[in-house]
């Protein structure tokens, strides 16, 4: 069997993700005291299927992704389980990818040439040249790239793709090593709503080839929501829903704060418990304009809605059965749960990181190699 042959068939094993009680804290600085970042969350995530983690700025997200992708910073210690199923290596770069917010590029070259580096850097060093190529063609095409595969990527002075082909591009390098669980922090921000849906159809299409797809994002409009298979809600660090994001609109109704009729979904979750607005409903009353406001509908503060959501979650039957699906995942025979870090194990935290870092040093060594090559050969 080639190697291609190999990747694909080690891609369609199930691998399921799960974590409990995932604590974060961040250290106390200056005398200020310890700060709870993320406060005993539990959740699973499996293959075939993408999640959004949506939430208020502050609520966690980031740190979510951090924690599971096993890359948190150094200032906060984290307790709890995220565990892994069916490998039996622990951070190994083939099974966890994580894609930032910013897309770190060479502007002078090609999209086709920036994925063709990328993949002889990391892909198996016995891989021919040929077999590289047909990888990259594959992922041109998967990633909606082929017309743009000639185009340079640009820079300050040089015009290039779109923000959106940049986002795909780095899904795109990220795809190279199949990874089984795909982390993406904020993947649409700063694009436009033609280019969101682009990216998040772009992200489903490859949960949907069998892997698991969990990223943030800031105000999905309809369109884009429709298209996550789960959601996360989080609010102060704290769950507020976990389950299927079609079962979200009947969990605010039994909760007892239903969605407008033609009110985007997502957009009434948020309204529901970013506390921002209650300052911004407190503005409004000043210019007596309150009367009309959301919260004086509700007769509640967007804090006081919060908690109410948070403590109705606990006792639902969405995180009822969250726990009893998490229990199955973690009694299941074939595969084997393996636990890829815990409270014991915090060294491994740093892991990737490291390895980040290594490539990026890498890919900046090798993209130096290619211009002196081609000084030369002028
Ligand atoms: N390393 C850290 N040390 C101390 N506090 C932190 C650290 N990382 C995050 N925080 C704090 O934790 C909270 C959650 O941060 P996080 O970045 O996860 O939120 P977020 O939901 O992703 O926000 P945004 O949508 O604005 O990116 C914030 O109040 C942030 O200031």
């Amino acid at each position: 069997m080639d190697l291609l042959a190999n990747v694909a068939v080690e891609n369609k094993r199930r691998v399921c993700l799960v974590w409990e009680d995932l604590t974060v804290v961040a250290s106390s600085v200056n005398n200020s005291p310890k700060r709870e970042l993320l406060k005993g969350l539990s959740g699973y995530a499996e293959p075939n299927r993408i999640m959004a983690l949506i939430g208020p700025s502050g609520s966690g997200k980031s740190t979510v992704l951090a924690a599971l992708a096993g890359i948190l910073p150094t200032n906060v210690s984290m307790t709890g389980n995220v565990l892994l199923n069916g490998t039996t290596r622990s951070t190994g770069c083939r099974d966890i990818s994580y894609v930032t917010q910013e897309d770190y590029f060479l502007g002078t070259l090609t999209v086709k040439e920036t994925l063709t580096y990328a993949a002889h850097l990391r892909l198996p060093a016995d891989m021919t040249k040929n077999e590289i190529d047909k990888v990259v063609t594959k992922i041109l095409a998967e990633m909606g790239l082929q017309d743009s595969a000639d185009s340079r990527l640009g820079n300050w002075h040089l015009r290039g793709i779109s923000s959106g082909e940049k986002r795909r591009l780095s899904i795109g390098i990220e795809i190279l090593t199949q990874p089984h669980v795909m982390f993406l922090d904020e993947p649409t921000s700063g694009l436009d709503s033609a280019a969101a849906f682009y990216v998040i159809s772009s992200l489903s299409n490859i949960a949907h080839d069998g892997r698991i797809v969990i990223c943030s994002i800031h105000q999905p409009s309809g369109e884009v929501f429709n298209l996550f298979d789960d959601l996360v809600l989080l609010a102060g660090g704290e769950s507020v829903y976990f389950g299927e994001a079609t079962m979200a609109v009947k969990f605010f109704a039994d909760a007892g704060f239903p969605c407008p009729t033609r009110k985007n979904p997502p957009e009434h979750f948020l309204r529901c418990v970013n506390s921002e607005f209650d300052s911004v409903a407190a503005l409004m009353q000043s210019k007596k304009e309150a009367s009309s406001s959301w919260n004086s509908l509700m007769k509640m503060t967007t804090e006081e809605i919060k908690s109410e959501l948070i403590k109705y979650y606990r006792n639902s039957i969405q995180s009822e059965n969250a726990r009893k699906k998490i229990r199955e995942i973690k009694q299941s025979e074939e595969p084997l749960v393996e636990k890829i870090y815990d409270t014991s194990r915090l060294k491994q935290l740093c892991t990737l990181t490291n390895r980040s870092i290594l490539n990026m040093t890498r890919d900046i060594g090798y993209y130096w190699l290619r211009i002196v090559f081609y000084i030369l050969n002028q």
